[in-house]
């Protein structure tokens, strides 16, 4: 699968721009401010109907412009699919395959796959547990239903909980059998979630140090930990143990939603001990390893675009990473860069199908 041509209008700051890509590596070389990331956004947004970089759909229509179309033609098992996307401020927005709307868009996501590498991933090592949490659930809801299904029951069941304790708290009372109710359901569904992150972890990181064990050349020894609650007490034990933690807390203090995944390098968190070339390794080997279960979930080669990644990474690691995206299983790729010189050099390594747009 890959994407053959893209026509955007009124996207960001391209008016109107017309692409047509090579199937393996596509490559945008320009200044600061030139566009190249929109570029990766707009494909982006036609592959999973969403920016990467912007929560509102509006926020990517050129400035004092009413709307913005994206038209892109993906070639599939040699079958042209033709995805159109429009949006207008304050309405929602269009997505056709084919000349024909979605009934839902969900049905949309799965059927274009593709991973991002950005500069903005560092937020997966900075921020807070909920960032890394999405990043595991989002995985792991791309090839299980259940899973994300008991996520959504999870979380409703857990909201009302918490509105619970908050009305326990407001009217000063307690009434331990209606909070049982909420218990049992958050037990079945917390133990499945917990036991599916707990097997998902252990194969992720077999590809994960298979990534980062290639960028690096083995030089460091680096690990990602599944932490949960529910690995050290049963969680109806833990439940419990917190009824009174809770109760003056007013919301749930114990449970998966307080999962995390630990990063490490050299046994100490990367987020505080790891240099800047040694967290963007890391970052890129969990997105390549994240394009490894999605290829393998899907059947299908997601397509990889890499933002601005080849800063702060040493020479050996440049080349490391280019030897590993020109492997076979690695499909169709988008670079950007504000280098010529590397990219061209990057180009020449990889010494396949491909073309440069200077922006
Ligand atoms: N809605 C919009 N309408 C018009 N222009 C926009 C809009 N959103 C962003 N831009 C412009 O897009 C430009 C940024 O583009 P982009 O981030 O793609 O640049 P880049 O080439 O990747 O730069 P860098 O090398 O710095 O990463 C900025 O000039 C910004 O003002």
């Amino acid at each position: 699968m890959y994407l053959k041509e893209l026509k955007a209008r009124q996207f960001k700051n391209f008016g109107e721009k017309d692409l047509q890509f090579s199937s393996k590596l596509n490559a945008f070389v320009g200044q600061n401010g030139k566009g190249k990331t929109n570029i990766l956004d707009a494909i982006h947004y036609l592959a999973l109907s969403k920016s990467y970089l912007n929560h509102s759909d509006a926020m990517n229509i050129q400035f004092d412009c009413d709307f913005f179309t994206l038209e892109g033609t993906f070639d599939k098992n040699d079958k042209e699919d033709i995805i159109f996307c429009l949006v207008r401020a304050g309405q929602p927005k269009q997505l056709k395959r084919n000349s024909k709307s979605y009934d839902r868009i969900s049905e949309h996501i799965g059927q274009y796959p593709l991973v991002m590498i950005s500069p903005y991933d560092s937020d997966l090592i900075k921020e807070g547990s909920d960032v890394r949490r999405k990043f595991l659930d989002n995985i792991i809801s791309q090839s299980n239903k259940q899973y994300l299904a008991d996520l959504i029951r999870y979380n409703k069941v857990l909201l009302q909980r918490n509105t619970l304790l908050k009305y326990f708290a407001a009217n000063q009372t307690f009434d331990a059998s209606t909070l049982e109710i909420y218990d049992i359901e958050l037990v079945h569904l917390g133990n499945r979630i917990h036991e599916i992150r707990k097997d998902f972890v252990k194969n992720f990181l077999n590809a994960f140090l298979k990534y980062y064990e290639a960028i690096s050349e083995g030089s460091e020894k680096v690990n990602i930990e599944y932490v949960s609650q529910l690995n050290e007490t049963d969680f109806e034990t833990l439940l419990k143990d917190s009824i009174y933690k809770d109760r003056s807390a007013q919301y749930s203090t114990a449970g998966i939603h307080k999962d995390d995944l630990l990063f490490t390098i050299t046994n100490y968190p990367i987020k505080k001990f790891g240099s800047q070339g040694q967290q963007k390794s890391y970052l890129i080997a969990l997105k390549l390893a994240q394009l490894e279960v999605i290829k393998s979930a899907l059947n299908v080669t997601p397509i990889l675009l890499l933002d601005d990644i080849f800063d702060k990474l040493d020479e050996h690691r440049v080349t490391q990473l280019v030897k590993l995206v020109n492997e076979e299983h690695f499909g169709q790729i988008f670079i950007t860069d504000t280098h010529s010189d590397r990219t061209e050099d990057i180009i020449k390594q990889i010494n396949s199908e491909s073309k440069v747009f200077r922006l």
